[in-house]
């Protein structure tokens, strides 16, 4: 799996030239998967250069977060982080892109070009945001040998994050789970979400090859809301609300997580590529643009139940995870009170749907 070339390029030579640009007082282009903007330190510079009378003026204010792109994947972190790397003052100035096409305009205008996915990959080349603190081994109830527990702490946050190695010498990109912390899933058997079975699985699966990673990322609880809020969203949920809905409601983004740290963590352990275990796209996605190249997704399905089949409905629909729907059937009325769930069949995915 690839970043798109446009979007990731050579991140090194696009951000250096950019850096170039604008401690020379220049404008430069940041592009994003929703458009582009023109970045400048001084409002002079973007004005003088690029239109005034299309610029909202003063414009608004936007703050933006300590740990710049690392912390938050925008366009506005980017900016400031462009400018701290240049020397310059942590404050840019920003005005959307109208053009269509950031890389013809770029050219057309002698701009340098950066994408957000360049400062973040120049930003993990360079910087880390993680300590690492210690290792034991931790033998386990799902593999004959002990695992290898390296614990890291995030300058970022504060929060600790743990990577638990099989061992062996992995040949090639190691097998990698990299789990997100449900507290109600993985430590209390919670039936309303597939983590626990996933983590203790993924764990099994990890145990069988020479240097498989669980990297466990604490502070993901909820997809990044926190415990607290997914049991009101658990409360929405009982009302009807599907899992997405119930986040908006509350005001609450889809999925807050962010894998820079999880990147960073296979970075520390000296991986830069991993076959992952995942039915996330996304996860891939991210790692990919943290600098991780994901040769392989592996899936990894846990058979559903009553409880968390609407769940996995809703993940495979709104998120696009490769979970199998079950097929309605006509005349069936509600599929959900219907189905019942057998076992590991001959699926090519490991379940079956009895109805
Ligand atoms: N907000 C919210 N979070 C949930 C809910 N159910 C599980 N989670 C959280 O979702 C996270 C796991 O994400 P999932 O979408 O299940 O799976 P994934 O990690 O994206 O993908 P896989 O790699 O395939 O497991 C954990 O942090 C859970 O606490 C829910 O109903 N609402
Ligand atoms: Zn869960």
């Amino acid at each position: 799996m690839r970043c798109p070339r446009q979007i990731c390029g050579a991140p090194m030579q696009a951000v250096a030239l950019a850096l170039e640009h604008l401690r020379r007082g220049g404008v430069v282009v940041l592009a994003d998967h929703g458009g582009a903007q023109l970045v400048a330190a001084d409002a002079s510079d973007l004005l003088a250069r690029h239109g005034v009378g299309e610029t909202r003026h003063p414009g608004a204010a936007e703050p933006v977060s300590t740990g710049g792109v690392l912390d938050h994947e925008a366009p506005a972190e980017a900016a400031v982080d462009l400018m701290r790397l240049a020397g310059l003052a942590p404050q840019a100035v920003m005005r959307a892109l109208a053009a269509p096409d950031a890389p013809a305009f770029a050219r057309a205008q002698g701009l340098p070009l950066v994408s957000v996915v360049d400062v973040i990959q120049h930003r993990l080349r360079t910087e880390t945001m993680l300590d690492y603190v210690a290792v034991a081994d931790l033998p386990t109830a799902f593999a004959d040998r002990p695992f290898r527990a390296h614990s890291f702490l995030s300058r970022l946050d504060g929060v600790e994050h743990l990577a638990l190695v099989s061992p062996g010498q992995a040949k090639g990109a190691p097998l990698v789970r990299v789990h997100s912390e449900c507290l109600t899933g993985d430590a209390f058997g919670s039936l309303r979400c597939d983590c626990g079975p996933q983590l203790h699985e993924s764990m099994r699966r990890l145990a069988q090859t020479e240097g498989g990673i669980l990297v466990y990322m604490r502070g993901h609880e909820g997809r990044g809301i926190g415990l607290a809020n997914k049991m009101r969203a658990y409360a929405l949920q009982d009302q009807g609300l599907d899992t997405v809905e119930a986040n908006r409601a509350l005001g609450l983004p889809d999925d807050a997580r962010d894998f820079a740290q999880a990147a960073q963590m296979l970075r520390a352990l000296g991986h830069e590529a991993v076959r992952l275990l995942s039915n996330n796209p996304e996860k891939a996605a991210s790692l990919q643009r943290h600098g991780i190249t994901v040769t392989k997704v592996e899936p990894l399905v846990m058979p559903p139940n009553p409880f968390n089949a609407k769940y996995l409905e809703t993940k495979a629909q709104k998120f696009g995870h490769a979970l199998p729907l079950p097929e309605p059937m006509p005349g069936m009325g509600s599929l959900r009170r219907h189905f019942r769930v057998t076992t590991i069949a001959h699926s090519p995915l490991g379940l079956a749907w009895e109805l």
